[in-house]
């Protein structure tokens, strides 16, 4: 017999972050009507999803779950894998994944599992994207080895803050990709961006413990891995992370109740929570079910859970990671030209799985790519086309083309056009407030709250800049492609000295007689700004050296921007007296050791 609607149960709450959510809700509409359409796209006639699964069970059609397998998004399915495709062929179910802001940004980890929701958005599903602004404060322990330690406020508002714009800005990204790749413009869509805080800050202890706790089994929870790992590692847990799987549950099972979502998607590490979260849904459905009729699972009803594989390159490493730190898809944390140098980097042996994992371009057509890449994978047309597909989806357009364009002309031409795009990302990397402790020094804590206090827009970039690290990869490119040169440095007549301390020249005499030749080169500062360096102007150095001031030429009042020859280039930041020497005694060493390696040669 069936059920008694569910969400008659409970409260309606209004967890709605974004407006377009605000707006969708607002309007009262029925479900059907309340669908985001691409511009100009008529929704689903009546009868279009049965029509999909008919074509689909005749095997005209692949089904979803085919989709996903087949692209390599599905390592497990709790609930059963027939049960589900069925299920997904039968109705276009909600599904949903979710993050918890633990950080200013997404990282490229988190984009599997998100892949596989926007490829079931694509197909018409109701797809949710959960900001965990109540589980962040629990601390989710999968995975880890050691608790987290508590964030201040302050630093967790930032990080939902931020985190939720960029989710926000995915969806649009996903939205245009989805026109871009040309997915059936007649398919409804919709999607929502939820923050579990909503209802998570207003749930009764005594309530969870009492409706959901009691049909949590210890023995069950005592049993996974991120449990037992801590139990053995000697390390121990607290009860609030033991407790975690709870208010994962509690948020599906919300979900469940009012938005209709039947499935979570995760990544592998999430199995344990995913499992524990289908109890709980299971037991509070049961809870639920009106006591006079008799208890009988609706198969239309049943939950699910789908965990992504744990990604590791050809050569074993952890996927995700350069030079042992996140890449992040925020544009302050990591360039577009630093994301689009990750994914260019790929191996050729992993290409063609990441195409089909972080792209949304048809099987046939990455296979063809695949075969003019066996031709000549030194043109390495494959990663290039990942690279430029990820930055649409991470920062978008306009960014892909930038990043592609540098990374173009950096590899083909060798012209300044590369140091020039890394003078703009470099220079917008450097904390300019004059503060000489190195921020690597301090927690991101500090920083957020140092930034917090200054209360100024371009805090929230200092704070995401100091949380990517200055270990981070970008930070080590830093150092060859800008060096900072002492303040006394720069006064008239100095250019000679300037060349020779940023190592373009052997010595102060060459500097001299390359100046006089016309063959040493500054950036003119007003021919074009930072933001756009490709419209930036080189001149000679001036002959007339002594009268020649060098801070004429800074670029955004930051750095010089040198060139000897046709691309010998160095980007000299301006920096105070001490900070500066040190490197100078770096550039002159390690010139040193050239010299040194060449009398031995
Ligand atoms: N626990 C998940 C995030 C998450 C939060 C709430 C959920 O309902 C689901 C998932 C993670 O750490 O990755």
């Amino acid at each position: 017999m069936a059920a008694i609607p569910l969400f008659r149960h409970l409260p309606r709450a209004r967890p709605y972050v974004c407006q377009q959510c605000i707006r969708r809700r607002s309007g009262g509409l029925p479900r059907e009507a309340r669908r985001t359409l691409w511009a100009g796209a008529s929704s689903n006639e009546k009868g279009g999803w049965s029509e999909q699964a008919g074509r689909i069970r005749s095997g005209a059609q692949q089904s979803m779950l085919d989709v996903l397998e087949e692209r390599g998004f599905v390592k497990d399915v709790a609930g059963g894998r027939k049960a589900l495709d069925w299920l997904l062929t039968q109705k276009p179910v909600g599904a949903y994944v979710g993050v918890d802001p633990t950080a200013p940004s997404l990282h490229v980890g988190h984009l599997l599992p998100l892949m596989a929701l926007y490829w079931m958005y694509l197909h018409g599903y109701y797809t949710v994207t959960l900001l965990g602004g109540g589980t962040v404060q629990i601390g989710d322990p999968s995975g880890r080895t050691s608790a987290r330690q508590r964030q201040a406020a302050q630093v967790q508002e930032m990080n939902v803050q931020n985190m939720h714009t960029q989710l926000k800005r995915l969806w649009v990204h996903v939205r245009e990709l989805g026109i871009k790749h040309k997915f059936s413009p007649h398919t409804s869509r919709r999607r929502a961006l939820l923050n579990n805080q909503a209802w998570l800050q207003r749930l009764n202890a005594v309530n969870l413990m009492r409706d959901l706790g009691s049909g949590m089994r210890l023995g069950t929870m005592l049993s996974r891995d991120s449990v037992k790992t801590r139990m053995q590692g000697g390390d121990g847990m607290a009860i609030s992370e033991f407790c975690y799987p709870l208010f994962q549950g509690y948020d599906w099972w919300h979900m469940y109740a009012h938005e209709g979502v039947q499935l979570q998607l995760g990544g592998s590490d999430q199995y344990g929570n995913i499992c524990a979260g289908i109890d709980a849904v299971s037991h509070m459905r049961n809870l639920q079910r009106d006591p006079t009729t008799e208890a009988g699972d609706d198969p239309r009803e049943g939950i699910f859970g789908l965990t992504t594989p744990l990604l590791t390159t050809a050569s074993g490493e952890k996927f995700g990671k350069s030079a042992g730190n996140a890449v992040w898809l925020d544009r302050d944390m990591m360039s577009s030209f630093d994301l689009y140098q990750y994914f260019l980097r790929t191996a050729d042996d992993d290409v063609e799985r990441y195409l089909k994992l972080f792209t949304f371009l048809p099987l046939d057509k990455i296979a063809l790519i695949m075969n003019r890449q066996r031709d000549d994978a030194s043109k390495r047309r494959a990663q290039h086309l990942l690279a430029k597909e990820v930055v649409e989806l991470a920062h978008g357009t306009i960014a892909a083309k930038d990043a592609e364009i540098a990374h173009r002309d950096a590899f083909s031409q060798g012209t300044g056009t590369f140091f020039l795009y890394a003078l703009r990302n470099l220079l917008q990397k450097t904390p300019k407030q004059g503060d000489t402790t190195a921020s690597s020094q301090r927690s991101p804590e500090y920083n957020a709250l140092q930034a917090m206090q200054k209360k100024k827009l371009s805090d929230l970039r200092v704070y995401k800049q100091s949380f990517a690290g200055q270990t981070a990869s970008q930070q080590q490119d830093a150092s060859k492609d800008i060096i900072t040169l002492p303040k006394s440095l720069f006064e008239p007549g100095s250019f000679p000295r300037i060349l020779h301390a940023a190592g373009l020249v052997s010595s102060k005499s060459e500097a001299h007689r390359l100046i006089q030749n016309r063959g040493a080169y500054i950036v003119i500062p007003n021919s074009g700004t930072i933001a756009d360096p490709y419209t930036l102007k080189w001149e000679p150095i001036p002959k007339d050296i002594s009268k020649v001031d060098p801070t004429q030429y800074l670029v955004d009042w930051s750095a010089l921007v040198l060139r000897v020859g046709k691309s010998k280039i160095q980007i000299c930041r301006i920096g105070e007296d001490e900070e500066g020497e040190e490197q100078q005694v770096d550039v002159t060493k390690e010139k040193e050791e050239q010299n040194a390696q060449l009398q031995t040669a």
